[in-house]
């Protein structure tokens, strides 16, 4: 058997980055010799096995053919004759399709290294088609090294916009949508990788509602943008894509979230920028303390205080967007007013006697004087 490096290790390494998880695949071998040889099967019927130390994938070389849609249409083809070459040019891009033998060699037979200097996103054969994830790993690459100078190849972006065409996008099921987008939205260009669904129209195929968003306004990809640039958290990033927008009914968001099966953390902090962002620029230009008192009940800030600063931060990147004069300063002032009213409990009011709904109006009341008292300073 021969062992090589794969995929995204030899691409990375090369690229002088650091590598994160490496991939083998086993020329010339056996299920039955991997399996002699202490490794453990991923699944029944997939040539791969983990490293019995490592842990680490080592995939028999194989050919796959799709049979099918989705995937289901999978079926695997691995024998011992298999070649190295043949296991390379059915992966999705150049880039990702070089191998390193045992000796530090590069094997790279479909020009991924030219491409990597070129800093093209470019697919390695019409075997691209057979995988419709591959349509959103090309946006997430995209997303990733946009800021080293890569694009995707002319006729890869074709040969995305004609598998959209085809319906095939319409078989990634909403956990690997959600798989990949996650992904893109922590690279360093985000804003890239929604881009590019929207250029080769997987957007309106998978992501339908999101479209009046981030076709519709300009500012939700500028407030992503701004919010990567500051290494805000995966959820700020996802609401920021969610700013106040006529065309969206409250409850077809709703639903979308649901289609999507989004993780309730996203969905909420997105609907809550959604119903509440326009409402944080300018709160503090008069020192309005039902206003602000209102923005904390609608956004149930006391009981959530760490979502409410998510929820300010994206609203400060779309003023941003937006052009308003949203400064951080701003959103650190509202956070203290909010922890002023937080001091203030209703054990207090409860031990001098008040009791059923006068406790709640009492607390309400002596936090709008501590909100008074601290915009006067
Ligand atoms: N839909 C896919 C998924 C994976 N691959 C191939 O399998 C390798 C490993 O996949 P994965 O670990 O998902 O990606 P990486 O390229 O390692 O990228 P990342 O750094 O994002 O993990 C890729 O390089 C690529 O050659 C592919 O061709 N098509």
């Amino acid at each position: 058997m021969m062992i090589y490096l794969v995929g995204g290790a030899v691409r990375d390494k090369l690229l002088g980055l650091p590598v994160k998880d490496r991939d083998w695949v086993v020329v010339n071998s056996t299920p039955d010799e991997m399996l002699q040889r202490g490794f453990q099967p991923v699944g029944q019927d997939f040539p791969v096995f983990l490293h019995p130390d490592t842990k680490e994938e080592y995939a028999l070389a194989r050919t796959e053919r799709k049979s099918g849609h989705g995937y289901a249409g999978f079926t695997f083809h691995t024998d011992q004759n298999v070649t190295l070459e043949q296991d390379l040019i059915r992966r999705d891009l150049t880039i990702n399709a070089m191998a390193e033998s045992p000796e530090g060699e590069i094997i790279d037979p479909y020009q991924g290294q030219q491409d990597l200097e070129q800093r093209l996103l470019r697919h390695v054969s019409p075997a691209f088609q057979e995988d419709p994830l591959r349509i959103l790993r090309v946006a997430r690459f995209a997303a990733r090294f946009a800021n080293l100078g890569f694009t995707i190849a002319d006729d890869t972006m074709a040969l995305m916009a004609h598998m959209v065409s085809e319906g095939e996008a319409s078989y990634l099921v909403p956990e690997r949508v959600w798989q990949e987008t996650a992904r893109a939205l922590m690279e360093q260009r985000p804003e890239i990788y929604f881009l590019t669904l929207m250029s080769c129209n997987a957007l309106n195929a998978v992501l339908q509602e999101w479209q009046p968003f981030l076709m519709g306004s300009p500012h939700c990809l500028a407030a992503l943008q701004r919010a990567a640039e500051h290494n805000a958290s995966e959820t700020v990033r996802f609401a920021c894509l969610f700013a106040p927008n006529s065309q969206t009914e409250e409850n077809s968001l709703k639903r979308f979230f649901k289609r999507m099966r989004f993780p309730s953390s996203h969905s909420e902090l997105a609907l809550l920028v959604y119903q509440q962002a326009d409402n944080v620029p300018g709160i503090l230009d008069k020192p309005d303390t039902e206003a602000i008192m209102g923005l904390f009940e609608t956004t149930d800030a006391l009981r959530r205080p760490d979502r409410f600063r998510e929820f300010i931060a994206a609203a400060g990147y779309i003023a941003q967007a937006k052009g308003l004069n949203a400064p951080a300063s701003s959103q650190n002032r509202l956070f203290d007013l909010l922890k002023q009213c937080q001091a203030i409990n209703a054990r207090e009011i409860v031990a001098q006697g008040i009791k059923g709904k006068a406790v709640g109006e009492k607390l309400r009341k002596l936090r709008l004087e501590a909100l008074e008292q601290a915009l006067s300073r």
